[in-house]
């Protein structure tokens, strides 16, 4: 998953690889995830897997996750740990989080609802009323970001304007606002 930020991979070379040739041990922590959290969010089942869920109604910049876990290398992810891993900037390089917290669970919206701020806290960006599924935009950034591969899948948000195949990073468009998910 990716917020906004560039990719700088310490082997380009390997993102070129399918999952299934990557020899990179796999570090996923998935299965000890916290649930002693005080945010208010939760963790749902949705028709893709699980997603992350408003608790109640919640203003413009109220914080309903936070990614937390170990930092690391590209190079030390494996093809597992990429699916849910975030890339961040970390004392002005490009670093690994491997989430052990629901926030790993919120999924890519096209009419995005929150997003990811820069201590990797998932922010409200407009009011969310409760039961309202949490989504921020995995794949702003700029033609010099570089996709993984791995990252692709084909979106079901269910915003009126939604890109569909999500492959690549895009330039932020300010439809992107007002496109509001069919999901409440
Ligand atoms: C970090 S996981 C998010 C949680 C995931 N739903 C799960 O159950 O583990 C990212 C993956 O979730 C799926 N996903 C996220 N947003 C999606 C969307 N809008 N439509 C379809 N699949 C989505 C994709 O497979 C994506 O690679």
């Amino acid at each position: 998953m990716t917020v906004n930020q560039a990719i700088v991979p310490n082997s380009e070379e390997s993102m070129e690889l399918p999952r299934e040739q990557r020899s990179f041990p796999c570090r996923t922590i998935r299965g000890e995830v916290l649930t002693d959290r005080s945010y208010p969010s939760q963790v749902v089942d949705v028709s893709f897997g699980k997603g992350l869920f408003a608790t109640r109604d919640c203003p413009v910049g109220t914080i309903l996750e936070k990614f937390e876990g170990p930092v690391v290398e590209y190079s030390e992810l494996g093809y597992d740990d990429t699916y849910y891993a975030l890339n961040f900037l970390y004392d002005g390089r490009w670093k690994w989080l491997l989430g052990n917290t629901p926030a790993i669970y919120a999924n890519h919206g096209c009419a995005p609802n929150a997003k990811v701020n820069s201590a990797q806290e998932i922010e409200v960006i407009r009011p969310i009323k409760a039961g309202e599924e949490i989504l921020f935009i995995y794949n702003t950034g700029t033609g010099e970001d570089k996709w993984d591969p791995m990252w692709t899948f084909d979106c079901k948000c269910g915003a009126k304007k939604c890109m569909g195949l999500v492959d690549s990073y895009r330039s932020w468009e300010p439809e992107y606002n007002d496109n509001l998910t069919s999901k409440a």
